[in-house]
């Protein structure tokens, strides 16, 4: 369960987040909506603990995301907006990722391969060289793979190619176990029968909130 409570977020002057509360549970499925600046992404880093809030609280299962955050990433699998430039192979990066959180290599395997990715082709290339399509891709693997029950896309198929966004959405939707999902895209139509809630953020605020 992810608890926020009364967060605000400023960088300088700006109000990222202004004074947002609201509470997801086990089962919700949310698409997160806004226009460009909206809060979207400041609100999904909060969660994961990237930032300091200036006022109010963020709770993920309990605990501080900030003060328990290994405790609390190994619960959540996240893919964001833009791909981190990570220098290591495919196949360092798959090792890093099974021994460190606990995720299946035979299982990134299977759903690269269902995502159309062609990893063992690819096992010595750096992260970095791949397509952005590719980087997508295999990170959306790694996030169907690791047994968390917290999912964070953050618009993950801005890069997939019409084929790829459909498997994506198909292998979603086969993901039958109790878990949050929290989706921000502009395209709610793209995630229509996936989610059960959605909201509407605004200037940092939560402007409507919208269960189906
Ligand atoms: N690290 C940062 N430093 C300074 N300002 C920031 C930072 N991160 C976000 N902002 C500002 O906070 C506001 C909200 O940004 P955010 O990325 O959360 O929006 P968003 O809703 O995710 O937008 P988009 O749909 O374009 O991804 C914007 O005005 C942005 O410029």
């Amino acid at each position: 369960m992810i608890e926020i409570k009364n967060l605000t977020k400023k960088f300088g002057s700006h109000v990222s987040l202004d004074d947002v509360s609201c509470n997801f549970n086990k089962n919700d499925s949310v698409a997160l909506m806004g226009a460009n600046g909206a809060g979207k992404t400041t609100l999904i880093r909060s969660i994961l603990g990237y930032y300091h809030p200036d006022g109010g609280e963020v709770f993920i299962n309990g605990l501080n995301p900030i003060k328990e955050r290994t405790k609390v990433l190994h619960n959540i699998s996240f893919v964001p907006q833009l791909p981190p430039p990570i220098k290591l192979s495919i196949e360092e990066l798959m090792h890093y990722i099974s021994v460190s959180a606990d995720v299946d290599k035979e299982l990134i395997k299977h759903y690269a391969n269902e995502m159309k990715l062609d990893i063992s082709a690819n096992m010595n290339k750096s992260f970095f060289k791949l397509s952005g399509g590719m980087k997508q891709k295999l990170l959306i693997a790694i996030s169907l793979a690791k047994k968390s029950n917290i999912i964070i896309y953050d618009e993950p198929t801005a890069n997939l190619d019409p084929k790829a966004r459909d498997d994506f959405y198909r292998l979603l939707n086969k993901n039958e176990e109790e878990k949050t999902l929290l989706f921000v895209t502009h395209r709610l139509e793209e995630v229509r029968d996936l989610v059960n809630r959605q909201i509407y953020m605004d200037m940092g605020k939560v402007v409507s909130d919208e269960i189906f």
